[in-house]
């Protein structure tokens, strides 16, 4: 008998459920069974700012540290969590297909962003939605908060906040949608490069590993999240820059696959943005988002991301 496939995960309800559902998915195209092993992470354990304590990549480094020395064979992440540094000795061996990137309110009463009154406290940490929220010019209150999914919705039905702002996909993959009081237009908050996609990580010489991810691959899923990182990597942002990206696969008009990708800038007190967009075909996914962030820093970005360290 074949040893089970060891997946290594964080505790967090919104990690297990991300790593079961890959789980499930490579024993049903493959056959093989797959064991969780949790693993705790240097964010897990602090109550500090995220952007205190480095950024979410601290959360990354104990699932890398266990693929290394051997303990667990392939890792589930939440891909906006990882940094953009690529690890020679590690593979995204596979993108599964992707939740609806776009960013959720959740607030009191069933009101949408536009309803709420002046004053109003919405919470969230990202700078990124801290910047496009006070961009929106409504008087919003933005309030730091931090913790797993459910201790921030609990702000709200506490009464301690009237909304809070968080990723679609998390509240999907945990069936919690129907909190969902408004579902943020792109156009006025704009996701962060590779939110509601999952990056299945393994050992670059682990060739059987390796083949039995590639099964769960989303070509579509993949280009995106190349395009908006590369944005992301250009601009030497890391997790805590109010960077945005977002794109989209459709079918260009010689029938190929065609990434249509929108990226902005927004100054922290949301005084001023630069957004831009592009598109082009998938294959050169690195290079719409090169291009893109150059584009972007043309027109000001570095100034913006500079105002908002
Ligand atoms: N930074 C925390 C984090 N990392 C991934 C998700 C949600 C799921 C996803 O974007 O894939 C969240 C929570 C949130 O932003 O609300």
């Amino acid at each position: 008998m074949t040893a089970p496939l060891r997946l290594g995960t964080r505790r967090s309800q919104l990690a297990l459920t991300q790593s079961q559902h890959v789980a499930d998915a490579i024993a049903a195209a493959s056959g093989r069974a797959v064991e969780l092993v949790h693993i705790t992470t240097e964010g897990d354990r602090s109550a500090a700012a995220i952007t205190q304590l480095g950024g979410t990549g601290v959360f990354v480094s104990a699932l890398r540290d266990a693929l290394r020395a051997g303990t667990v064979d392939l890792a589930v992440h939440s891909y906006k969590d990882l940094p953009t540094a690529e690890e020679p000795d590690l593979v995204i061996a596979a993108v599964p297909p992707r939740e609806d990137p776009r960013d959720a309110l959740v607030a009191r009463d069933r009101l949408t962003l536009g309803e709420l009154p002046a004053g109003a406290t919405v919470g969230t940490g990202a700078p990124r939605r801290v910047a496009q929220l006070r961009a929106l010019g409504l008087g919003l209150e933005v309030v730091p908060i931090r913790g797993n999914v459910d201790t921030r919705m609990g702000k709200v039905t506490s009464g301690e906040l009237d909304a809070v702002v968080l990723a679609r996909a998390g509240l999907a993959r945990l069936g919690r949608l129907d909190a969902v009081t408004e579902v943020l237009d792109p156009l006025q908050v704009l996701p962060a490069p590779a939110q509601g996609a999952l990056a299945v990580e393994c050992r670059s010489d682990d060739d059987v590993t390796r083949s039995l991810l590639a099964a769960l691959d989303d070509a579509g899923a993949r280009a995106c999240v190349v395009a908006e990182r590369t944005v992301l990597a250009t601009l030497e942002a890391g997790c805590s820059a109010p960077v945005a990206a977002h794109a989209e696969v459709g079918e260009a008009e010689d029938g190929g696959d065609e990434v249509y990708l929108r990226a902005s800038v927004t100054a922290i007190d949301g005084s001023d943005a630069v957004r831009g967009s592009t598109s082009g075909p998938a294959a050169d996914a690195a290079r719409l988002g090169r291009e893109l962030a150059a584009e972007l820093l043309d027109r000001g970005a570095a100034a913006l991301m500079a105002a908002s360290r």
